[in-house]
């Protein structure tokens, strides 16, 4: 069973996702990307649809023209846990 990061946990991991932001109400983490296209926007989408996938850990977002919106928190825990983390980090991988 996947647990909510404890407050120093989280702010170790925060500090590893500097372009992420926290949300508290959520207990959650949020970024928004841009693209030059609706394009180029659905495919980074399918590229974290299938990291999403292989992690059995889905995003939160929305998508309008050349821009997503992603919020990573874990159901399963009610808030962020070191799965949003991994996932936060493996989109950062992507290099957008
Ligand atoms: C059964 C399945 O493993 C779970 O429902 C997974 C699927 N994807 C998930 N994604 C997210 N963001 N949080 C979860 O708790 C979660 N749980």
């Amino acid at each position: 069973m996947v647990e909510r990061l404890k407050k120093k946990a989280r702010s170790a991991a925060l500090q590893e996702l500097p372009d992420w932001t926290y949300d508290k109400g959520r207990d959650a983490i949020t970024r928004q990307f841009k693209f030059a296209s609706f394009v180029a926007a659905f495919g980074f989408m399918s590229k974290v649809a299938l990291l999403a996938e292989k992690a059995d850990h889905h995003p939160e977002w929305s998508n309008v023209y050349n821009r997503v919106d992603v919020l990573l928190t874990t159901h399963d825990a009610g808030g962020l846990s070191e799965r949003d983390v991994a996932l936060a980090k493996e989109i950062d991988q992507l290099g957008v």
